[in-house]
């Protein structure tokens, strides 16, 4: 007699829990210091496995951590993708980018007019928005070009890498420019004002005046700059470094984006553009990565294809689901999951729960969990609804703050959220599976380039929990396999709903 089936093809909802990593308990580990008995039963009791989102295993250089973007991209294509970070080092390393036409045109141009080149992005060794050795690579070709004015407008992290790093990085910068004889350091401002992906553009606002207008505390060096803030390197205050002398965007320049993700800095992409066009300055711009703008940024290098994915597999198959997160995450569980696509497919449904844009999620860790929760819900009793997609991002957007004790009550938030979500799944016979899209507070310490430990609020390198809570109880619950990754999610999201993995797919099913 064949083993009956240890999940009934049918409805189901997929949960990622954000930033949900996998290391063994320390007393850094927020998830594991924090009183979880439903995460604790879930993975105890139900088929589970580790799965890798970091690095190679899902489309980054190897070693790098994850995060939100390739992680629930990935989830989605069933397929490692190669990111934007992996296919802007590809060019440098072959040479690619030094020889992009655009750019050699750009550079011969700003030259031949004595404009400005003006390099803006994050400077830190973060990787998940920009990288600052790539700084290296967009001097050099300055310098080949002999391109006489180059700016830099340093955004500080402390987000990504360990706080109170920025000063560390910004001397690297200044390493940089001095080996490629080319560029100073002209402004510093903190990515809280700069990466702003929430709408507050009285924020964005003193990036952009600072960049284009020099509007800033005037102070003398790197190092002053940092050390004037009072919230750490995130929220360093726009500050012009006066030995650059008047390094303001002029009619004619050129400016080149070096974040290569786009949705923390296509705010100050936006508003500088339009900015300087309100202003009478026409300047060429470029980004390293293609950007979600609404002003059209040409880019140097292009994308990877995400299409095939889980989105265009439910389509085919003419199943509905309904995309559930915060606005901190929503992003992700429609355009990112979908591979890039805005496209709404006819049986798609969106849920934005939205709240305070400014909260201050150290005094408020719960976020708007509680509507997050109840939207699941109320989708899962739906009879019409075939999967329900939701990202619970309290783990993560709490554990970017970080604070250990509030990521400790963020991590209890969930727990309780999934209590109510996995009842939710019993009363209408739903399969879960819950996954993390990457790590962050199973770390909450990292140590600094200057040795000292550190509190640590970015992403980590971690396998994140895969977890399938049948739709049935009534057979031996199946193991899954070791070695699994985030491309495995959607292959085995469709088995569950009684479909093949798409074609496009090389993730399997794990169970
Ligand atoms: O943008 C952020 O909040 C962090 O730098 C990256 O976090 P995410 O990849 O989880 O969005
Ligand atoms: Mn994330
Ligand atoms: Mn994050």
């Amino acid at each position: 007699m064949s083993t009956p089936e240890p999940v009934l093809a049918g409805p189901g909802i997929l949960l990622v829990l954000d930033g949900w990593g996998h290391a063994d308990a320390a007393d850094d580990n927020a998830l594991t210091l924090a009183n979880t008995p439903v995460l604790d039963d879930l993975v105890a009791r139900h088929p589970s496995t580790l799965a890798e989102a970091s690095g190679d295993a899902v489309g980054l250089l190897p070693g790098t951590v994850g995060n939100s973007e390739i992680g629930h991209m990935v989830i989605g294509a069933g397929r490692p993708l190669p990111y934007d970070s992996l296919l802007v080092q590809q060019a440098i390393d072959s040479g690619a980018l030094r020889a992009h036409p655009r750019l050699g045109a750009l550079l011969e141009k700003t030259a031949a007019a004595a404009g400005a080149l003006h390099l803006i992005g994050l400077c830190s060794d973060g990787q998940i928005h920009a990288h600052v050795e790539h700084l290296s690579e967009l001097l050099a070709a300055a310098a080949a070009h002999q391109v006489q004015r180059v700016f830099i407008h340093a955004i500080t992290d402390g987000r990504d890498v360990a706080d109170h790093t920025g000063e560390t990085y910004l001397a690297r910068v200044a390493e940089l420019t001095a080996q490629a004889r080319a560029g100073q350091i002209a402004t510093v401002i903190g990515r809280g004002y700069a990466m702003d992906k929430a709408g507050n553009l009285d924020l964005t606002e003193q990036a952009v005046t600072l960049v284009a207008d020099g509007h800033g505390s005037p102070t003398d060096s790197a190092r002053t700059a940092v050390g004037a803030s009072e919230r750490g390197d995130e929220w360093v205050p726009a500050t012009v470094l006066t030995p650059a002398g008047d390094a303001r965007i002029a009619d004619g320049d050129t400016v080149l984006w070096f974040n290569f993700r786009s949705d923390r800095i296509q705010q100050f992409a936006d508003r500088l553009s339009e900015h300087l066009t309100a202003t009478g300055r026409s300047v060429d711009m470029v980004s390293l990565a293609q950007y979600d703008t609404r002003t059209s940024i040409p880019a140097l290098v292009e994308r990877a294809d995400a299409s095939g994915g889980l989105a265009d597999e439910l389509a085919a198959a003419g199943l509905r689901s309904v995309r559930i997160a915060e606005a901190e995450k929503f992003e992700h569980v429609t355009y990112y999951i979908n591979g890039r696509d805005a496209t709404v497919r006819s049986k798609e449904e969106h849920v934005r729960i939205t709240g305070d844009a400014k909260a201050d999620y150290v005094a408020r860790p719960r976020m708007n969990l509680d509507r997050v929760t109840a939207a699941v819900a109320e989708a899962a009793a739906r009879t019409d609804v075939d999967l329900v997609i939701a990202n619970l991002a309290n783990i993560d957007v709490v554990g970017h703050t970080g604070n250990l004790a509030a990521t400790v009550t963020a991590c209890e938030a969930t727990d309780a959220a999934m209590e109510q979500i996995l009842q939710a799944a019993r009363d209408s016979r739903r399969w879960v599976l819950a996954v993390g899209d990457h790590g962050n507070a199973e770390r909450m310490t990292k140590r600094a380039p200057d040795g000292t430990v550190r509190p640590y609020g970015g992403h980590t390198t971690n396998p994140v929990p895969l977890v399938v809570v049948p739709n049935r109880s009534d057979t031996p619950a199946p193991v899954l396999p070791v070695g699994a990754t985030l491309a495995d999610v959607a292959p085995t999201v469709l088995h569950l709903l009684g479909h093949k993995p798409g074609s496009a797919m090389t993730g399997r099913p794990l169970l």
